[in-house]
């Protein structure tokens, strides 16, 4: 499904946070959204999951308004959110247990334990993992959930460098088997370049659209990412020119 913002506005506490944000994504394509930290990347997903109302502004689903919290999104936000009382097991498969399909959830959970490094954690509870590997459960969760749009909230923020590179290349793989619609939150320019169709970079405060940039590559790989010093060198200097105002 594809995704459309119209001229959202958004303030708190008399100060304008989001203005004339617009942005289209469309069915099947993966967008990131960088800026300055605090510039409000978490709002817009909180207006685009109905969490948070805009002043104004629309937010569309193909081409129908959105109104509130739709079962078309699922949304990882930048805390883990797992329920403390529940195994890890349990809130992996939490979307499964509200569509009412608990044993394709768990056999698809069971498949992808390992390569999450989650083996052997099934049946403990968050308090006894590390905030990484919360942050894996809470995405394993997000990315097996059906929703045609995923909106995630720099997923992959706690992780070191290596189980990062393993999480971005699962991401791609499940990606092109699924064909899902993708906003991902990232400060990490490398991490937009390698997962991304194209990347949006907010300006500061009032934040809005300040330049969006076209990734090409069809088959993506870390020495391709590795080559693509020309895009990285692109994005830099749109941030720092919008930070050093
Ligand atoms: N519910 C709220 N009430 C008041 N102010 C808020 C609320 N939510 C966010 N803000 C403020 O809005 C601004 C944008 O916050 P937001 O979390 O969207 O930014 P961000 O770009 O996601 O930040 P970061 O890069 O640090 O993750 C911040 O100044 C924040 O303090």
């Amino acid at each position: 499904m594809k995704l459309r913002v119209t001229d959202v506005n958004c303030s708190f506490e008399g100060k304008t946070i989001l203005e004339h944000m617009n942005m289209d994504v469309e069915e099947g394509e993966f967008v990131s959204i960088l800026g300055p930290s605090g510039c409000g990347k978490s709002t817009l997903l909180n207006i685009m999951a109905g969490l948070v109302q805009a002043d104004s502004g629309q937010v569309f689903i193909d081409e129908t308004l959105s109104a509130g919290v739709s079962g078309h999104f699922a949304y990882m936000p930048q805390q883990d959110l797992l329920f403390p009382w529940k195994t890890i097991m349990e809130n992996v498969c939490l979307y499964g247990k509200i569509h009412g399909d608990v044993k394709a959830a768990r056999k698809q959970a069971a498949e992808n334990f390992d390569k999450f490094g989650l083996a052997g954690y099934e049946n403990k509870y968050p308090h006894e993992l590390s905030g990484g590997m919360r942050q894996r459960a809470a995405f394993l969760r997000t990315a097996l959930c059906k929703a045609d749009i995923l909106l995630l909230d720099e997923p992959f923020g706690a992780l070191d460098v290596i189980t990062r590179g393993d999480m971005q290349d699962w991401l791609l793989d499940i990606r092109k088997e699924l064909g899902r619609t993708i906003v991902f939150v990232t400060h990490d320019i490398d991490e937009a370049i390698y997962l991304s169709d194209r990347v949006l970079v907010l300006s500061g405060k009032p934040a809005s659209v300040k330049k969006e940039v076209v990734i090409h590559g069809e088959e993506r790989s870390k020495d391709w990412l590795f080559e693509q010093h020309e895009t990285r060198k692109a994005i830099y200097r749109i941030l720092k020119g919008i930070e050093s105002k």
